[in-house]
């Protein structure tokens, strides 16, 4: 389903609105979390909203999207580091419960296996959060990558070292490779919101529209989900037909 706000703060109240939701309901949800510059008003706005509303957030378990191989969990660039930034370090999380794939592990096969298994041992995700990248990237899926693959190690593409450039300083470079919950993991969620605000994300999510299910643009395999949502600004809306314009939404919650 598609759903059309006004903005980013629109968006981030939804998209918080339904994290406290699902998580009064089940304080034991097992979260699927994801990086970007997209989730950032995303996360700031769930915290202010857990706090508003005294959320127990210590039984949750969450297992992130991807990292950086050859970045340890210190690295101000590692995904790790952008987590307890913006989100595990605001509440209070039971550390122990919360998962990333380790970019420096010594067997990188070996990792992915046992992240999967991970996965797998707790059931499952319950609510998957997505951004989606400039060439319809999910996690670090990158176009090509079958649907069923699970969990893997990825060469990352060029535009997607390209667009990641921007949170990484002049002279660090973008790692070349990452490990990446794979497709399988994702579409195994029970839910998935998906989110892309911005100009630059109005391409993709046309191309995302006019086409069938394929792995060249790796977010199509949501259209087969049951419950997926993809939630649009009106800028990443903005070459949408007009058809698919009217999925605009007035109200929030
Ligand atoms: N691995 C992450 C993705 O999980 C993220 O969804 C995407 C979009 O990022 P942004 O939200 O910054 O546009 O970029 C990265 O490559």
């Amino acid at each position: 389903m598609l759903q059309i706000f006004p903005d980013t703060s629109t968006i981030a109240e939804h998209v918080s609105a339904t994290l406290v939701a699902k998580i009064q309901s089940k304080p034991d949800a097992v979260l699927g979390l994801a990086t970007g510059g997209t989730m950032e008003p995303i996360y700031a706005q769930f915290v202010a909203h857990a706090h508003r509303v005294n959320l127990d957030v210590s039984r949750l378990t969450s297992f992130n999207l991807d990292e950086y191989i050859g970045l340890s969990p210190d690295h101000p660039k590692s995904y790790s580091a952008y987590m307890r930034e913006h989100l595990f370090s605001h509440l209070g999380f039971d550390t122990s419960r919360l998962h990333l794939p380790d970019g420096m592990t010594q067997d990188l096969e070996a990792h992915c296996k046992a992240y999967a298994a991970h996965i797998q041992a707790f059931g499952g995700v319950d609510l998957q959060l997505l951004g989606v990248g400039g060439n319809g990237h999910i996690g670090f899926n990158e176009p090509g990558t079958p649907f069923d693959c699970p969990c893997h190690v990825v060469e990352l593409a060029e535009q997607t070292r390209i667009d990641n450039s921007r949170f990484f300083a002049e002279g660090l470079m973008v790692p070349r490779s990452a490990i990446t919950m794979g497709m399988a993991e994702i579409m195994q969620a029970r839910e998935i919101v998906l989110v892309a605000t911005g100009e630059a994300k109005a391409q993709i999510m046309a191309e995302w529209y006019q086409q069938d299910v394929t792995e060249r643009i790796p977010f199509t395999a949501l259209k087969r989900h049951p419950r997926a949502r993809i939630i649009l600004d009106e800028a990443a809306a903005s070459l949408l037909p007009p058809e698919a314009r009217q999925q605009r939404m007035v109200a929030v919650g």
